[in-house]
């Protein structure tokens, strides 16, 4: 198998304060890393970072909102269009500053009974948002996320993912394919990515159900990763997962599923 992957530096190395966490993904072995939010520090830090250790930054997500209120993404709140812009202009200015090619524009919480009603806000604003991201060469992803961890989660289904890309019809909007996520929300991994997988621009792996490492638990992750691979899925691979122990020592999964370090 010819998948790279990206080191998740949310997730992994979370005995180091985030911004030692890129000389222990570069130590790793790793060429490539993602995070979720970045906004804490600036883009000259991660910039020199980035630099210092010879990584690349292959993914951010955009800002939550009000984290303490609850807000888990603003893409999909009616009202909120305003700051839904704000996050999503900043997340650009990071990605541009900081040449990373994808941005994971987060939807946010919604009751299931208002789900409908949403749908309309979340597609306007994905193709404000996607038509800016054409302008610079951006990806902009979204993601499926399970309803155990995050309930009310407004993207929960892959299908509906792919639905919505088809319906924002930008080159810019990809599928963000977490195989935890998607194992949790139905299963069937290799059918149903397959089937969608000229909408994918990434995939993220860690175990079910304890969202450690890849080698344990419900997904047999080289089996998937193969067929997704055979099915025309070139793109990065992202270990977003809970290290059980030590990162490093966590790592013996990624020669075993035939993956390798990205370029
Ligand atoms: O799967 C996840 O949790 C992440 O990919 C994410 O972006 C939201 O935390
Ligand atoms: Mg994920």
């Amino acid at each position: 198998m010819s998948l790279s992957l990206t080191a998740n530096i949310s997730f992994l190395f979370p005995e180091l304060p985030f911004l030692d966490r890129f000389e222990a993904a570069a130590k790793a072995g790793f060429k490539a890393v993602e995070c979720h939010w970045p906004y804490e520090h600036s883009i000259e830090d991660l910039k020199a970072k980035l630099d210092e250790f010879g990584l690349r930054l292959t993914g951010i997500n955009t800002a939550v909102g009000n984290a303490e209120a609850g807000d888990f993404g603003l893409a999909a709140l009616p009202g909120r269009e305003e700051e839904f812009k704000a996050v999503f202009e900043q997340a650009v200015d990071y990605a541009v500053g900081l040449s990373c090619p994808m941005i994971h524009v987060m939807a946010g919480k919604v009751a299931e009974d208002r789900h409908e009603e949403v749908c309309f806000t979340y597609i306007e604003n994905l193709r404000l948002a996607a038509r800016i991201a054409e302008e610079k060469g951006l990806t902009l992803l979204i993601e499926p996320i399970n309803h155990r961890d995050v309930p009310d989660y407004f993207l929960s289904s892959l299908e509906e993912a792919d639905a919505i890309c088809a319906t924002v019809s930008s080159p810019a909007l990809k599928i963000m394919a977490d195989l935890y996520h998607l194992q949790i929300m139905g299963g069937d991994l290799v059918t149903r990515i397959t089937e969608v997988i000229d909408s994918v621009g990434h995939v993220q792996v860690a175990a079910v159900p304890s969202r450690a490492e890849p080698d344990e638990g419900e997904i047999n992750v080289a089996f998937v990763l193969s067929k997704l691979q055979d099915a025309g899925y070139d793109g990065l691979v992202g270990a977003e997962y809970r290290p059980r122990g030590d990162t490093v020592d966590g790592l013996g999964w990624i020669e075993k599923a035939g993956l390798s370090l990205a370029d």
